[in-house]
């Protein structure tokens, strides 16, 4: 969906969607990566329910410098969102990015607007897919570790899950701790490869983009999945989206390296 589809959602419903009694406050800022933070945000009430339900993002609306118009965009809440009372978001800051500057600039106590219910999320159901491939690029993470912890923290839940996460440095990998703590929890059931365009010397993962050969040794391609078995969900930078899932444009439609590993469309699902 793109933002201004968003946005009109947004202002349809925004009746129907304000959950967090208009604002919610900062509590805590902490930055994870040299371009990262995470953010936590506390809802009026400390016993009240996220209402999110698996997977989706908030809107966050704000209003940056004082500017009449607000600033509207999603993010994908990383912390247990079965746990009431806050909200935590990982929000990368790009360079004269509107929302995300502002975001990184708020302190301790400062508000924002925050929304649920738009945009609508993809609707998880327990054992729907036996396997499921996150394929991650960048602050593309979010949603696969909403998704991640849902899976795996839900007992009747016995979907398997292999994450490939590509970076473009080792400091990049600012959930590998979270993760590392799943893979140990959950041995034989989750798995994450990372890859790092830019690694350091001595840096123990592969070097590179998500690519046909990555994707390769991290057992997804259709000779190792069965090809109806697993749902692959992709969520990164627009190169490596369309790298994946192939383009449109002038011409003959490019197929994406998961359509060359043998994915149909309909298993494919973009965050
Ligand atoms: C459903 C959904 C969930 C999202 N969840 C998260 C999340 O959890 N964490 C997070 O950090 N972001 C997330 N995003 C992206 C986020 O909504 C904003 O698009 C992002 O923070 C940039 O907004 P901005 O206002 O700072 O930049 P803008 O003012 O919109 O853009 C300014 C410039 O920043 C650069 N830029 C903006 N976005 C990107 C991008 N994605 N890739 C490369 N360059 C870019 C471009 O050069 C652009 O011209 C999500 C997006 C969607 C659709």
């Amino acid at each position: 969906m793109n933002i201004s589809a968003i946005a009109a959602t947004a202002v349809a419903g925004v009746g129907a969607y304000t959950l967090y009694s208009r604002s919610v406050r900062l509590e805590s800022a902490e930055p994870v990566s040299h371009d990262t933070k995470r953010l936590r945000f506390a809802l009026p009430d400390p016993d009240q329910p996220t209402g999110l339900s698996l997977t989706s993002a908030v809107l966050t609306i704000s209003w940056p410098n004082g500017s009449w118009l607000p600033t509207i965009r999603p993010y994908t809440p990383i912390n247990d969102i079965s746990k009431p009372g806050f909200i935590e978001l990982l929000v990368k800051h790009y360079p004269g990015g509107k929302q995300s500057t502002h975001l990184h600039s708020l302190k301790p106590n400062d508000s924002i607007i925050m929304i649920r219910g738009v945009p609508p999320g993809y609707r998880w159901t327990a054992n729907q897919h036996p396997h499921v491939a996150l394929i991650a690029g960048g602050a593309g993470i979010t949603p696969m570790y909403q998704l991640t912890r849902g899976i795996l923290n839900n007992p009747e839940d016995k979907t398997n899950i292999t994450l490939v996460w590509g970076v473009n440095s080792d400091t990049d990998i600012f959930l590998r701790e979270e993760f590392s703590a799943l893979e140990k929890n959950f041995p034989g059931r989750f798995r994450a490869v990372y890859v790092v365009s830019n690694p350091e010397p001595g840096s123990l993962h592969p070097k590179g983009y998500v690519d046909e050969q990555i994707l390769d040794k991290a057992g997804l391609s259709g000779k190792d999945v069965g090809k109806n078995d697993t749902k692959v969900f992709v969520c990164g930078p627009p190169a490596m989206e369309k790298a994946l899932t192939g383009a449109k444009g002038f011409g003959k439609p490019k197929s994406g390296i998961l359509a060359e590993l043998g994915y149909t469309p309909a298993q494919i699902h973009k965050f």
